[in-house]
């Protein structure tokens, strides 16, 4: 049978699109952690040694969004010019105003509607993807290890086991596939790519034995690996200049390493900083609640699933699923079962996947290595609901079976 390759890529937490994800989330959980209902929608752009936080936010809470933003370049290893940002001495301007009063009246009643009527925050269309290839994440697996190796990059960096790493860093992974019956079969990691910052003194000899000693072969399991596989480390040549004194960086600018790596499909709304109101978030983290619970039921070995609001709606304007025909129900049928067991009003998704808490990190974790397929308890859209089919394969009656 024919192969095909499929490629992912990701960036680490010193990437300056992702230090800008990192301090919206930052934010949006520390406003959630003294008021669970804020409404929240912050954007922050970083240059050379500038950030500036800005949007729309509407809290009681008390935030101190410049220390926020130091601490979050701290915590990440941005303490220097010569590493790419010094979070002690940068520049940190704050432009946020309240959220708009008709998005406000027409969203949430300006904080008078109940949780079932609260409607969308915005229009759009989300996706959920899941897939069967990675029996764990039931995630793509391209994605699944661009992901583990740049989270990788960072902790041997935190923990000494190569000191000669700076925060910024990426990597891509191209795996050959077969396709059975519209299942992804991987059958070997074809290529490798990591470019990742680092000191003005090590070789780069040291970098590429470093990479495959402590990163590569750590994450990648040797079946995947063959003497054919490619890998092309710090292709550049040299990479000491990193975050964002080489690369600026925004929110939002990295939805689709937040979410399958390609794979399935994005309605290109950004998740970081926003509250669960907004539905490019909270849709897309239901949507994928929705696919994975489809295929950890074993009702499809593959599934993506859409769903649309318009502002001010609380119910969805359409619901969409396909199983790539791996379905044990005809998508139509299944997509009543999953009618049934979900409920798609913003406020809903809100109270269920307990997304109106903030603090400890909640949403900053997020924000770096993948918002899905995570094995954390606070990454709640990953909890599955059992969907079953009673007595014939073609029935659309179901239970639960745990929650
Ligand atoms: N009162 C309103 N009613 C309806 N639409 C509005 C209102 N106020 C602003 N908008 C429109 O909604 C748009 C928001 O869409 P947009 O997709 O940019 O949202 P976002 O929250 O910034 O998410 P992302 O950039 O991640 O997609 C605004 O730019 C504006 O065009
Ligand atoms: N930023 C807006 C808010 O604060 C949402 C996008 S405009 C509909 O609600």
């Amino acid at each position: 049978m024919e192969s095909f390759l499929f490629t992912s890529e990701s960036v680490n937490e010193g990437h300056p699109d992702k230090l800008c994800d990192q301090i919206s989330d930052a934010i949006l959980d520390a406003c959630l952690e003294q008021d669970p209902e804020s409404k929240v929608a912050c954007e922050t752009c970083a240059k050379k040694n500038v950030i500036m936080v800005f949007g729309e936010i509407t809290t009681k809470a008390k935030v101190n969004y410049e220390k926020i933003v130091r601490d979050t370049c701290r915590g990440i290893g941005f303490v220097s010019p010569e590493i790419g940002l010094d979070a002690d001495n940068c520049k940190v301007l704050i432009y946020i105003e309240e959220q708009s009063p008709e998005i406000a009246y027409s969203v949430h009643g300006e904080f008078t509607k109940k949780p079932e009527e609260i409607g969308a925050g915005d229009q759009g269309h989300m996706f959920g993807y899941a897939t069967d290839e990675t029996p764990d994440e039931l995630m793509p697996l391209t994605h699944v290890l661009a992901s583990k190796l740049v989270a990788k990059l960072t902790e041997v960096r935190k923990n000494g086991t190569c000191p000669w790493l700076r925060p910024d860093g990426k990597t891509q992974v191209t795996v050959e596939y077969r396709d059975e019956g519209g299942a992804m079969i991987p059958i070997r990691v074809q290529t490798v790519l990591i470019s990742t910052q680092h000191d003005e003194t090590v070789s780069n000899e040291q970098i590429s034995n470093d990479l495959m000693t402590h990163v590569i072969k750590t994450v990648i399991p040797s079946k995947f690996l063959d003497e054919k596989t490619n890998f092309h480390l710090n292709p550049s040549g040299r990479f000491v200049n990193g975050g964002p004194e080489s690369d600026a960086g925004l929110t939002g600018r990295k939805i689709v390493v937040d979410t399958y790596g390609g794979w399935g499909a994005h309605g290109g709304g950004a998740f970081s900083g926003k509250d669960p109101s907004k539905v490019d978030r909270s849709g897309a983290y239901i949507a994928r609640q929705v696919a994975k619970s489809v295929v950890a039921s074993g009702l499809a070995r593959r599934c993506i699933f859409q769903l649309s609001y318009a502002i001010g709606i609380p119910e969805p304007l359409s619901l969409f699923v396909d199983t790539y025909r791996t379905g044990k129900v005809s998508d139509k049928d299944l997509l009543s079962i999953i009618e049934e067991k979900f409920d798609f009003r913003p406020g809903m998704i809100a109270i269920n996947l307990d997304l109106k808490r903030g603090g400890n990190c909640r949403y900053k974790k997020t924000a770096a290595y993948g918002h899905f397929g995570r094995n954390d308890p606070d990454f709640t859209w990953e909890t599955i609901k059992m969907l079953e089919l009673k007595g014939h394969s073609d029935s659309t009656e179901v239970e639960d079976g745990f929650k």
